[in-house]
């Protein structure tokens, strides 16, 4: 029996036999990219990755090697088609990218719309990210604040679109893919929520709660210990509070910011109520214009995949091959295909780096569908 040493000798042996054969064929993979680029043809071809995986398998001589020949395959086409996409995107073959490289965000004269009513979080994030002295008016719901940036009657709109305790704002997400309009900046708004209820009433005479979903779902804990505190939910915390003052019943309350409380003339019965202490909640703005700030170092895509096995994975490699970092990823059920998912990914970048372009001309091709949300 050959020693370890031997047998090791033997695969450094044939490791450079693959190494040489390796770049070899990707030199060949470089000259396609070239005829590809002249010729305006798409890198990826299935059809002939479908035959070339047959065939490979076909050839194995020994059965127990064929999924391991086809995994292989899988693998050094795609890298293949990674260099070419980098060759293209470096050509200036940059695809469909009209996306507009801007010093800095036209807010001067800027109108901005909110969803609720003043006191609600996202006019206080409105004010956090764009100061005091703007322009701003709010809507009934995110669907009309997107058909206002749509319409051009506001030029930015603030949204939430993910809680640190309560998780994403899925309508949002949806939102973002139903409009064309386009993420330009986030702000972070801490979020301390109070129960606020008509002057004179206590906390342990409260049967019932007001506010947005999301304000429930993050005071979750307080509720669960306070179970004769019936829970409603409604468009925003801030109309939670107006409708307590509306109902003038001292056993209603409203899960609300403490601004809001005092906008409206109600009393803190509990400060912090919230779950977690640094419950916070990160909001987008939001325009109709295809534009990205030149120091932009956030971009957010949304995909559709083939529906089968691997389709994440071989989407996820080009961040890797790109050396790109993904700060998130997040699902959502596409409508009317059921257990079919959409996917939204954050990743650090600019479009104008020469990674992103490449990742994203892979991803163009790859997936069903790709729409770039934004770059801010
Ligand atoms: O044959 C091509 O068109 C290539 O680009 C080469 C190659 C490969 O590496 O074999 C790579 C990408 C295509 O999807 C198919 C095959």
């Amino acid at each position: 029996m050959a020693s370890l040493e031997e047998l090791r000798g033997e695969l450094d042996r044939l490791d450079e036999q693959i190494i040489a054969l390796y770049e070899r064929r990707m030199e060949v993979c470089s000259c396609v990219a070239d005829y590809k680029i002249k010729n305006g043809r798409k890198v990826y071809d299935r059809q002939r990755e479908q035959e070339k995986l047959a065939k490979a398998a076909s050839q194995v001589e020994h059965e127990e090697n064929k999924k391991g020949v086809q995994e292989l395959f899988t693998l050094l086409m795609s890298l293949s088609r990674k260099l070419q996409y980098q060759k293209l995107s470096r050509c200036g073959t940059t695809g469909r990218l009209p996306f507009i490289e801007v010093d800095q965000l036209e807010v001067k004269k800027a109108r901005i719309v909110f969803q609720g009513v003043e006191g609600a979080y996202s006019e206080a994030a409105l004010k956090q990210y764009f100061g005091d002295a703007v322009n701003s008016y709010h809507v009934r719901t995110w669907k009309d604040a997107m058909d206002a940036i749509e319409d051009g009657a506001a030029d930015f709109a603030v949204l939430p679109i993910e809680n640190s305790s309560a998780g994403a704002v899925s309508e949002v997400y949806d939102l973002l893919v139903e409009y064309e309009n386009y993420i330009v900046g986030e702000t972070v708004l801490p979020v301390n929520h109070v129960l606020a209820g008509l002057p004179g009433s206590g906390e342990e005479e409260i049967t019932r709660v007001y506010s947005h979903p999301q304000g429930l779902m993050q005071c979750e804990k307080y509720l669960y210990d306070h179970p004769a505190m019936e829970k409603v939910s409604v468009p925003n915390t801030a109309v939670a509070a107006c409708k307590v003052v509306e109902e003038q019943d001292k056993s209603h309350a409203a899960i609300c910011s403490a601004y809001a409380a005092s906008l409206n003339g109600l009393e803190v019965l509990r400060e912090q109520i919230n779950d977690s202490r640094h419950n916070s909640t990160r909001f987008i703005i939001v325009t109709n214009q295809k534009i990205f700030l030149k120091n932009a170092d956030k971009i957010s895509i949304c995909f559709e995949l083939p529906h089968k096995s691997g389709s994440l994975y071989q989407m996820l490699s080009h961040f890797i091959f790109n050396n790109l970092n993904l700060t998130k990823i997040e699902s959502r059920p596409i409508e009317d295909r059921p257990w079919e998912y959409r996917f939204f990914v954050d990743f650090e970048g600019n479009l104008a780096d020469g990674g992103v372009k490449s990742a994203i001309r892979g991803l163009r091709e790859e997936t069903t569908s790709m729409k770039i949300l934004g770059n801010y």
